[in-house]
């Protein structure tokens, strides 16, 4: 009785996505119709006649529209460790956790594109939800509280499908409750440096994270001095993610000095990697996901 309520719960958490039957927004990615920095679901621009996007072809970064791939050998690389990975998984879920500006949204919608799965945003989810258009917007008229309620609820709804990709809201891991429902899943965190997210972050303005902005001071600083604080007082949650994605790892393993110069197809390909590893090691392929 309560599995199928969930699983009821969870078709209304995917169907707030769609009006009059076309995907709204960036929410969710199907395989073969991914759009990359994009606000637009695919749905919605082939119907407004927009030719499609080719995908995964670049994303749009502070350097204007990088590449995501280096070559043709890492797009390919990438779909071979997928198919690997996806055998493994056994549709299995994969929750992306990490800081704002972690990369989760970017990531996240590659990792769903070449696993075939479809790609959710937690906080595009809560915003849904609640009927307002930002969550700087719930935080201001209701407030942190009501956010983090709508944010778990979400996430207890998401956490009864399958095959979804779901980049969560950098404070998502704070909550205990919301372990139980990413445990459901893979959860996968995005460790990047602090400066790196600051000049990420300060690149497109603070004004869309409510914990970031302060009007007074110039957002590197301002984002930097922030994230320091919620670093500290988050690394044990995010250290509660089956796997770590370190982007000073990858970066010295490829011989970069630093982290700007890594793609987001380095950081998925690392992903499933690392996702791989855990399978194997703590014999899911066998065990638990049986049940699914
Ligand atoms: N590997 C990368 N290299 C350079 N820029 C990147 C990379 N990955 C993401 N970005 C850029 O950094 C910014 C933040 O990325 P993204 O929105 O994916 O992060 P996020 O973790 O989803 O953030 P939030 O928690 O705020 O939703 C975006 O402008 C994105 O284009
Ligand atoms: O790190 C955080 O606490 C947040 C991150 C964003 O994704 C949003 O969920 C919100 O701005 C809070
Ligand atoms: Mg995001």
């Amino acid at each position: 009785m309560e599995a199928l309520a969930m699983q009821s719960r969870a078709v209304e958490v995917a169907g707030a996505v769609r009006r009059n039957g076309a995907l709204v927004g960036d929410r969710r990615v199907r395989a073969g119709s991914l759009r990359v920095g994009g606000s637009t679901g695919a749905a919605t621009l082939r119907a407004r006649g927009a030719k499609p996007v080719a995908p995964l072809c670049c994303v749009k970064t502070s350097r204007g529209h990088q590449s995501l791939h280096n070559s043709v050998d890492e797009a390919l690389l990438l779909k071979r460790k997928a198919e690997q990975v996806l055998f493994e998984l056994n549709g299995r879920c994969i929750y992306l956790v990490g800081m704002m500006g972690s990369g989760k949204s970017t990531v996240g919608k590659i990792l769903a594109e070449v696993l075939g799965y479809s790609y959710f945003d937690s906080d595009s989810l809560v915003e849904q939800a609640v009927g307002m258009p930002s969550v700087a917007q719930i935080f201001k008229v209701h407030s942190e509280a009501f956010f983090r309620d709508n944010e778990s609820s979400v996430l207890r709804d998401l956490s009864s499908m399958q095959r979804l990709v779901v980049a969560t809201g950098g404070g998502a891991v704070i909550r205990p409750v919301n372990w139980s429902y990413m445990k459901k899943g893979m959860s996968v965190m995005l460790d990047v440096p602090l400066d790196a997210l600051a000049k990420r972050i300060a690149q497109v303005g603070t004004a869309s994270r409510p914990l970031l902005d302060q009007p007074s001071a110039d957002p590197y600083t301002a984002a930097f001095a922030k994230l320091s604080l919620l670093a500290e007082q988050r690394g044990d949650a995010y250290a509660n993610a089956d796997v770590r994605v370190s982007l000073q790892e990858i970066a010295a393993k490829q011989g970069h000095d630093d982290v700007s110069q890594l793609t987001p197809t380095d950081i998925a390909i690392e992903a499933l990697q690392k996702i791989q590893n855990f399978v194997i090691e703590h014999s899911m392929s066998s065990g638990p996901f049986d049940d699914l």
